[in-house]
């Protein structure tokens, strides 16, 4: 991805890359989508906007791509605001929505090439662009294929293939990996890695917090309309998380642990592996410690969650408003 963007972007304010998001609100009728997010996504990371179905997602990503207005709050896309600049932030940003949008009739390589002719760019450029993003996003062998014809996972790839149409700087991610087979997914998460690294700014909304966990560097969490204070999140992320145990004797670790005074009711287990819950990482490496030196041999041992699913399961234990 080191093409030279082919349309022009007007300058974006010195030093204001990335999105920058401030007090937004957004209601439908009597209904609150967006009562009151702000957060900022920096340039060369990726990061991940987290909550719950209705939190109010969708609608922050529509108004960040210039498809809906805000009722209040500033945004800016790249140093642009998508209310007074539409076309400005259009330049700078690509967008990957949920759902592949209609042109059922074209072929893959033609819906590629008419977006780029849309920004601007020559037939015959247009047409090497169709080349470059076929390749990346591994779709040539279906170039002359009508888009209708495509998977799910397939049109999730054109889709990310015509938002990478006009090299954007800033990439607006609405569930990209949903429906693609895991080799498609590694391949999404490198590419949208080094798109990252190449020092884009990345915001990706998912509800698979596995994959956010090893795809993006920070995270956006929006409950009801607003996004997290830091207090509720360093109260949420502090919260105990399960710990997954394996042993070449489970009779041997299952019998240390119930020495070692864990009650019952927070042992669990998944197949062969115990789970058990622990506080904090020294909490939990001492516990090892101890297993070790009472001779069970420990196969693993790590935790059974990421980060951002234990802060997102924290937040629903910790008080407090958002
Ligand atoms: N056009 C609309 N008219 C009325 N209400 C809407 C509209 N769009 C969204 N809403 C409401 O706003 C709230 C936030 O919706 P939004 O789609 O932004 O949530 P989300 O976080 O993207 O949810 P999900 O994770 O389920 O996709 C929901 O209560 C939804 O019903």
């Amino acid at each position: 991805m080191s093409q030279t963007p082919q349309v022009a972007a007007p300058p974006a304010i010195p030093g204001a890359g990335g999105i920058v998001v401030n007090g937004l609100r957004r209601s439908f009728g009597d209904v609150r989508a967006v009562r009151d997010i702000t957060f900022e996504a920096r340039p060369g990371r990726v990061t991940a906007l987290i909550g719950p179905n209705g939190a109010g997602k969708t609608t922050l990503l529509l108004m960040l791509a210039t498809l809906l207005t805000p009722d209040a709050g500033t945004i800016s896309v790249g140093g642009h605001d998508p209310v007074t600049s539409p076309s400005a932030v259009r330049r700078v940003m690509g967008w990957m929505p949920d759902a592949l949008g209609s042109w059922n009739a074209l072929s893959v390589r033609r819906a590629i090439e008419v977006t780029a002719l849309l920004y601007g760019m020559t037939t015959e450029r247009a047409r090497e662009r169709a080349d470059e993003l076929l390749s990346l996003v591994s779709l040539e062998s279906l170039a002359q294929a009508p888009t209708r014809a495509l998977s799910r996972g397939q049109k999730q790839r054109l889709s990310l293939a015509r938002a990478l149409v006009h090299d954007p700087s800033v990439l607006l991610l609405d569930e990209p990996a949903s429906g693609l087979d895991p080799a498609a997914r590694v391949a999404l998460r490198e590419l949208v890695r080094g798109l990252a690294r190449d020092g884009r700014t990345v915001l990706v909304s998912s509800h698979v917090l596995a994959e956010l966990e090893e795809l993006a560097d920070d995270a956006v969490y929006v409950e009801g309309g607003a996004s997290v204070s830091a207090e509720r999140l360093a109260r949420a992320g502090a919260a105990a998380r399960p710990w997954r145990i394996r042993s070449i004797d489970p009779a041997h670790l299952s019998w240390s642990i119930a020495d070692l005074g864990v009650p019952t009711a927070d042992v669990s287990t998944i197949g062969d592996a115990v789970l058990l819950p622990f506080a904090s990482d020294d909490e939990a490496a001492s516990f090892l410690a101890e297993l070790v030196r009472r001779g069970v041999r420990v196969t693993a041992f790590a935790p059974a969650i990421g980060d951002f699913e234990r802060t997102f399961q924290g937040l629903g234990d910790v008080d407090g408003a958002a």
